[in-house]
């Protein structure tokens, strides 16, 4: 069964990008993996002083406001960074806090799909066509961690013969 996720307060709101799991890249903090996403947009574009204020935000939906501002010049190998970025900050967010891991164990094999009504390009948009690139994230990430799980288990039983 396809599990549907948008919304922080909605089932499986842990997998939004806006939930309140903090990650540390790079030795910098960023409370959510939206802060981290909307800011890395202006890295090394004249715009880069934006990046401690969408830091700063108080809020997932402030930093987004403030990285969607279309005056804004983004980096230029923006649309070609953007996915692994998303991935990399996705991925620490699923490594930093053991609770949203085991949602995401508990998940199995079911596809996951941002059920953004306005996203095609993360989402799967109004009509459900959408790429869903943030759902795809997700289940490679659940993967990565499967298989990470694995080799931990494996070395802790070589270890102990
Ligand atoms: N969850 C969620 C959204 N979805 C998120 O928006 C981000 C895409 O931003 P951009 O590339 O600037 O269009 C990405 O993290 C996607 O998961 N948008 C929202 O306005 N509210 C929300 O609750």
């Amino acid at each position: 069964m396809t599990i549907y996720f948008y919304k922080v307060w909605q089932p499986y709101g842990c997998f939004s990008n806006f939930s309140p799991h903090g990650i540390h890249i790079q030795g910098t903090y960023w409370s959510t993996v939206e802060h981290y996403y909307q800011a890395q947009k202006f890295v090394d574009s004249i715009d880069s002083v934006i990046i401690p204020i969408i830091r700063a935000a108080e809020t997932p939906e402030e930093a987004a406001a403030l990285g969607r501002c279309s005056t804004r010049q983004c980096r230029p190998d923006w649309e070609i960074v953007k996915t692994q970025v998303m991935r990399q900050a996705v991925l620490k967010k699923f490594l930093t806090h053991a609770d949203i891991r085991e949602i995401l164990l508990t998940t199995g094999d079911e596809i996951l799909v941002e059920n953004s009504p306005t996203d095609y390009f993360w989402g799967c948009g109004a009509n459900k066509t959408g790429q869903n690139h943030l759902g795809k994230i997700l289940m490679s990430v659940r993967e990565e961690i499967r298989q990470l799980c694995l080799s931990t288990v494996i070395s802790a039983e070589f270890m102990s013969e």
